[in-house]
């Protein structure tokens, strides 16, 4: 099998260029052609038709696209790059994969629903992005299923890991450097490392993606950004990769002003796609524990 990864540098990229090797031939694309100091396809997502060169040029049997804008914040000054790579560019791929036949596997986000919601959000639940990151992912899911491609959009969630830039990153970075750090306990949700999404997808392709459609990819169980942020800090020092655990305060999203609003509950459901496709969902906290000990 010919596979096209767009995106192979970002923390789901990276996880997926080992997965998916074990499928095929993988052609991998980044925004330079530069990937860890060789080459790689260069495919910049904010030059119009540059994604429908590549697919000419690779003619794969089906494209995976890891690549997004993902600054929540920035986004909120930055929509309109934001709707060009996360919308735009998205329409583009779908519909040269349209034309083509060939599949697409793309990846969303919680933060297309408000987490307002009072049980586990279901994969076609009313969507209601709080901000432009959010809307400008729902507008990629929309293009997708406007495209007729057949597809496979993953809703996933606080996607985090030892490469790239995440929520657990930023807590070694300033776990080390202070004794005290401030972290809402209000919004909940279910953090899903990279590895985790990289090795189901390439279980689901070797199934065959089937009906496809859209269907969420979490962890199980649940828990705040404090929680997350303690749960990393007792990993951390038991690998020995931070002293000694800071004090976490735990502060209502109120007393942490951000430019994005984020959903205070953005639990996923997950039925669905254990239900599609023979795939084991690991809890949260046992795929953090695991996380640290694959480094
Ligand atoms: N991060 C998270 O918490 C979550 C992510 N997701 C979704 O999962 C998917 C993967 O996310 P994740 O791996 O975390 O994202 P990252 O931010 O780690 O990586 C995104 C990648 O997209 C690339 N990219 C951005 N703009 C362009 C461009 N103009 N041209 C070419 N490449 C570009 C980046 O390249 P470069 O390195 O050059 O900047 C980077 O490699 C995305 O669809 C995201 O929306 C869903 C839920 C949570
Ligand atoms: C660094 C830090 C953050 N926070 C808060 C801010 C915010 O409400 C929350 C999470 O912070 P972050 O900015 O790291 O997370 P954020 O960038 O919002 O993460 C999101 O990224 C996008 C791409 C997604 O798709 C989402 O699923 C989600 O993972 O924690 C603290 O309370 N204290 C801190 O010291
Ligand atoms: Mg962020």
């Amino acid at each position: 099998m010919s596979i096209l990864l767009v995106g192979g540098n970002g923390q789901v990229g990276h996880e997926l260029r080992r997965s998916l090797a074990t499928l095929g031939d993988v052609a991998v694309t980044t925004r330079t052609g530069q990937l860890d100091g060789s080459d790689a396809l260069a495919c910049d997502l904010s030059q119009p038709g540059a994604l429908t060169n590549v697919v000419g040029q690779v003619a794969p049997d089906i494209v995976v696209n890891a690549a997004a804008y993902t600054a929540v914040d920035k986004a909120e000054n930055e929509s309109e790059l934001a709707f060009r790579i996360n919308a735009g560019a998205v329409e583009e791929l779908a519909k040269v994969c349209a034309t083509r036949g060939i599949p697409l596997i793309h990846y969303s986000t919680d933060y297309v629903f408000d987490g307002l919601g009072e049980r586990p959000y279901q994969p076609d639940d009313a969507t209601s992005p709080l901000g432009v990151y959010g809307a400008s992912k729902l507008a990629g899911e929309e293009a997708i299923r406007a495209s007729g491609a057949k597809h496979l959009i993953l809703r996933t969630a606080w996607v985090y890991g030892l490469h790239g830039h995440n929520f657990l990153k930023t807590m070694l970075r300033v776990g080390a450097e202070r004794d005290e750090l401030r972290v809402v306990s209000d919004q909940i949700g279910s953090p899903t490392p990279a590895w985790l999404i990289a090795d189901v997808t390439a279980k689901i392709l070797k199934q065959g993606i089937g009906a496809g459609g859209v269907h969420h990819l979490v962890t199980a169980g649940q828990t705040s950004w404090q929680g997350f942020a303690e749960a990393i800090f007792d990993e951390a020092v038991a690998a020995r990769k931070l002293a000694r655990k800071p004090v976490v305060h735990a502060i209502p999203t109120s007393d942490y002003s951000t430019p994005a609003r984020r959903p205070p509950w953005s639990v996923l459901d997950t039925g669905s796609v254990r239900q599609a496709y023979e795939v084991v969902l690991p809890d949260w906290r046992e795929a953090l524990r695991r996380t640290f000990v694959l480094e």
